[in-house]
């Protein structure tokens, strides 16, 4: 038996570590690389910094058990497809190095793989390309590697790799795979491959590996749950093997868990913070196996409830084989450390913990878990009681035709109206002077007047290049949801809170601790300031609440549900103040709608309520003649189109032209009843389009759209571009309108359908 040549799993453990360095070192480094600037052996040597840090911190916390293979050049899914050789041709190259960073970041005369959402984090994946002719072998040198490298620190690790099927779960059919084709159809040859990767690390001495599989938290069909048996029976069957954990994360393994419990895996991984499923049952189901209990979030940013916890862990220790604490999911998703921040109310700060603070729970728990009796467990109590009340309803405006109407009247529109999605260039200037604000050395006044100039420059630009309704272009703002944080009570901000969002990308998410108000109007100068300056429209910006509250750590001491509608009225007060103001189009961004959204169907229409409630209570005070944008990033809205259309926005901009008009696709998009702009020009490449392909774009758009109805506008804010490559692509956008324009014009023998 496995079992038994396999030594216990020690007591205590975390799934995952912040792998950026503290100081965001291997930030540094890396771009530091890519800008010519630094050799692979420097990048390679910072990173050995990072992992030996990382090993001799957790030891030294207390931890017994250590993960290794968690650090990243760039992304722990792009790792694993190059555990298995799964590189597609096109990126290929002598450097194994470079080849990595083609695949993450595109090279020359090749785009990168595609980068999605990490199930319902803020952390992007790039997503892995298999075909049926995709040749896995097994490249176990960076698990090995970095096993060897902490052995010779004196400390055994437990190498972390994507499990098999979640990987084949998110990766995508590669171009030219025959229809109906799925990378899960490439199950068996990749299981040979893991039962390789796990011998060689079995060579090596590791005693246990861990398999990550988040994707069963997620509603699976029969099929899928059939290759969940074979992979764990098949690997768990494998005699040259380190001991198997199968860890699960964010949420319950449902359907997933009787399946699991009953392949000759040794541990399983249980999220006990998100999970939903009775500890009994977990218990009776786990039987005979190691249960690694998360009970220690690994997704916020709170110090854990010692005594419910503990009661949780005693709960299930009666009924497992050993029970070891743990964190609910890898640290990734959080901080490095309180230590730095002396800036936050101490009072907040008693009810904080990062990373480090999170480790040092578990190995709290771990010692009281084992200091208590093992007596008849105590029930662990139901946290998640409460109930589903009615959603509220704020119907104040009119029905869209009315609205319509009062706004055409009163903004008197161009057809084809054409707008950006809010943010311009912030320039070095810019960021040299919040730089020097934020170090003490540039007086508020100075700073202010920077900003006026970028509003005056923005505004100069649209005016001249000829677009239809401006924007101030949000210099003031160094991100649209930390900048709403600062201003509203109940949020704070940290000095060193980074979390790693995809490659070198850090966010420095703010903290929802109390109850929400707006103090005072936030943009209201801001936005009259532009006004003054053109007789044209100019567009309020406001962050909306679902955003506000997705891109922020909020508190869990009150339900998601009313966490949101108080940041909506906050949002409303600034929606009538600016309406007061006189401007009449205001946008209320929601790029991120869709990411809250719960990973099972069942929880999903009530989240979407909810969320399009908050929305609504955020903009419904607005009179008819006040046009009310919304703005989404994405255009796979095909799921959630039915929540953008109750957002009952006047204008909707999403998305389109970086995924090539794909939203124009969707029968639901085209029945969308009301005004909606499919970006026309990516906005993510310094490429500045050429003008045929921007009226070929719009042309397309026209073709499934009624002109009435159509906006002109880029995918997304314009904030990391430069002047040079917005001016020339914002000139080739109005261009091409004007060229439109007059074709829609009616004329004698040609309407709007001959388009
Ligand atoms: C991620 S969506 C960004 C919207 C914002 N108004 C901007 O233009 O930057
Ligand atoms: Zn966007």
């Amino acid at each position: 038996m496995p079992a038994e040549r396999t030594s216990p799993f020690p007591a205590s453990t975390v799934l995952g570590y912040p792998r950026i360095g503290p100081d965001r070192e291997l930030k540094r480094a890396l771009e530091r690389y890519w800008d010519g600037h630094a050799t692979a052996g420097e990048l390679r040597q910072e990173g050995a910094r990072v992992r030996e840090r990382t090993w001799r911190h957790l030891r030294s916390l207390g931890l017994d058990a250590l993960p290794s293979n968690t650090f990243s050049y760039y992304d722990q899914v792009l790792d694993t497809a190059v555990a298995l050789d799964a590189v597609p041709e096109r990126y290929r190259g002598p450097s194994p190095l470079d080849t990595y960073f083609a695949m993450a970041r595109g090279a020359p005369d090749v785009a990168p793989l595609r980068m999605t959402k990490w199930f319902d984090t803020n952390y992007h994946y790039i997503v892995p390309e298999i075909g049926p002719d995709t040749v896995f072998r097994p490249v176990p040198d960076k698990a090995v590697a970095e096993a060897r490298e902490a052995r010779a620190l004196g400390l055994d690790t437990r190498p972390v790799l994507i499990g098999p099927v979640t990987f084949l779960l998110l990766a995508q059919a590669a171009p030219g795979a025959p229809k109906g084709f799925h990378p899960l159809d490439r199950l068996g040859d990749v299981l040979d491959v893991y039962g390789r990767l796990l011998a060689a690390l079995a060579a090596e001495g590791v005693s246990w590996a861990q398999l990550d599989e988040p994707a069963l938290v997620a509603d699976r069909t029969g099929a899928e749950l059939d290759a969940v048996r074979q992979a764990y029976e098949h690997l768990g069957t494998l005699t040259a093997r380190p001991g198997l954990f199968v860890a699960s994360y964010f949420g319950d393994l449902g359907e997933a868990l009787p399946v699991i419990a009953r392949t000759p895996v040794e541990a399983v991984g249980v999220d006990l913070v998100r999970g939903r499923t009775p500890v009994r049952t977990l218990g009776e189901e786990l039987a005979g196996k190691t249960v690694v209990a998360g009970v220690v979030s690994g997704r916020d940013v709170w110090r854990t409830g010692r005594d419910r916890a503990l009661a949780t862990l005693r709960a299930l220790r009666a009924h497992v084989d050993r029970v070891v604490v743990s964190t609910s999911c890898s640290l990734l998703h959080v901080p490095h450390s309180l230590e730095r921040e002396t800036g936050l109310d101490p009072a907040l700060l008693r009810r904080l913990a990062f990373a480090d603070e999170k480790v040092a729970e578990v190995v709290e728990l771990a010692r009281l878990l084992k200091a208590a009796p093992r007596v008849e467990p105590f029930p662990a109590p139901d946290v998640h009681g409460g109930t589903e009340a009615g959603l509220p309803v704020w119907e104040t405006r009119s029905p869209y035709p009315v609205r319509a109407a009062a706004q055409a009247e009163h903004l008197g529109l161009p057809a084809l109206p054409v707008t950006t999605i809010g943010s311009f260039p912030q320039t070095d200037e810019l960021r040299a002077a919040r730089a020097a604000l934020a170090r003490g050395e540039l007086p508020v006044p100075d700073y202010e007047d920077r900003v006026r100039a970028e509003i005056e420059r923005a505004v100069r630009v649209q005016e001249r290049l000829g677009l239809d309704v401006l924007v101030h272009g949000e210099p003031e703002r160094n991100d649209m949801v930390q900048y709403f944080a600062e201003h509203l009570d109940g949020f704070a901000v940290t000095r060193h809170g980074w979390v790693q969002s995809y490659g070198s990308r850090c966010t420095r998410p703010p903290i929802l601790h109390g109850d929400v108000h707006r103090p005072a109007p936030i943009t209201v100068r801001w936005a009259r300031y532009a006004r003054s300056l053109t007789d044209r429209p100019v567009k309020g910006m406001l962050t909306g609440p679902v955003t506000i509250v997705a891109w922020s750590f909020r508190r869990d001491d009150l339900p998601l549900r009313e966490v949101m509608l108080q940041v909506a009225d906050a949002v409303r007060a600034e929606v009538l103040d600016l309406e007061a103001a006189g401007v009449s189009v205001i946008q209320v961004d929601e790029p991120a709608l869709r990411e809250l959204m719960p990973l099972r169907r069942a929880a999903q229409d009530a989240y979407l309520a909810w969320a399009v409630a908050a929305y609504r209570r955020a903009t419904s005070g607005a009179g008819d003649r006040t046009q009310i944008h919304t703005h989404l990033c994405y255009s796979d809205a095909d799921q959630i189109i039915a929540a953008v259309d109750a957002l009952d926005a006047d204008v909707t901009t999403v998305e389109s032209a970086r995924s090539h008009g794909r939203v124009l696709r969707e029968p639901a998009v085209r029945d969308f009843g009301r005004g909606l702009g499919p970006g026309v020009y990516d906005i993510h490449s310094p490429r500045v389009p050429a003008a045929g392909e921007v009226e070929e774009l719009l042309e397309a758009v026209l073709r499934v759209l009624p002109a009435e109805r159509v906006w002109v506008n880029p995918d997304c804010g314009l904030k990391t571009r430069t002047y040079e490559q917005v001016e020339a692509a914002l000139a080739t956008m109005v261009a091409a309108t004007g060229r439109l324009r007059a074709r829609l014009a009616p004329q004698p023998s040609s309407s709007s359908s001959s388009v």
